[in-house]
């Protein structure tokens, strides 16, 4: 007879590894959370439904506050629906759920909600320099960024994201290349970021994992 249960849990390396990273930078970069094929899906729906005129300018702040500041932020956004039984949304929310159980289940972050969205920045757009959390909104513990981008971007198509690191008393800053399939996470509450011109149209996932 056994005395303990064994539970399911199965550790993950590719989870391991973002973990890892968060605990000792705050921020992590992965090239294959997703595979290949379903960041073509990811990118084909985002391009399918920009076509189908259904994103808008994104706004800052929140309810009746909500303006339109494009010398803030320049994209064009669409709220991602996990209802929606279409095949990107299905499997992008079937591993982000599995990414958010494994963490409350190993570093009992108590993610209770998340909400993301398609993003498209036209040529000559940015987002300046911010963080997350100024979006009228303290739950949200980490943000993610999702690069659904053209093959091969180059560095001269621009678009960077700036993440503004604190080391004792000096800042430094990382530039991360939106190359297609990276995903960028990162502690919403602790690192200040922008997205850098792009140059060419920039296309993301971005999005939070939310606590109560
Ligand atoms: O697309 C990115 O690299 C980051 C986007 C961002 O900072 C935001 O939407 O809050
Ligand atoms: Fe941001």
């Amino acid at each position: 007879m056994e005395l303990f249960e064994h539970s399911d849990f199965k550790e993950i390396p590719l989870y391991e590894g973002v973990i890892n990273d968060l605990l000792a930078q705050k921020y992590s970069i992965v090239d294959d959370f997703f595979s290949p094929g379903e960041i073509l899906t990811l990118r084909n729906s985002l391009l399918s439904k920009f076509e189908e005129d259904q994103f808008k300018k994104a706004a800052i702040g929140s309810g009746s506050k909500e303006l339109i500041v494009k010398y803030i932020r320049g994209d064009f956004i669409l709220w991602m629906d996990e209802k929606e039984q279409e095949e990107a949304e299905k499997l992008f929310f079937a591993k982000i759920n599995e990414f958010a159980n494994y963490l409350n289940q190993t570093c009992f972050l108590g993610i209770l909600h998340k909400e993301f969205h398609y993003a498209l920045y036209p040529e000559g757009t940015f987002y300046k320099r911010h963080l997350d959390t100024f979006q009228n909104d303290d739950r949200r513990k980490l943000s993610i960024a999702l690069y659904l981008n053209e093959p091969n971007w180059q560095p001269e198509y621009g678009g960077n994201l700036a993440i503004y690191i604190q080391e004792d008393d000096e800042e430094k800053t990382l530039e991360i290349l939106p190359i297609q399939g990276r995903m960028v996470i990162f502690e919403s509450q602790e690192l200040e970021h922008e997205v850098k011109t792009a140059n060419q149209n920039r296309l993301s996932i971005t999005g939070w994992l939310k606590t109560r």
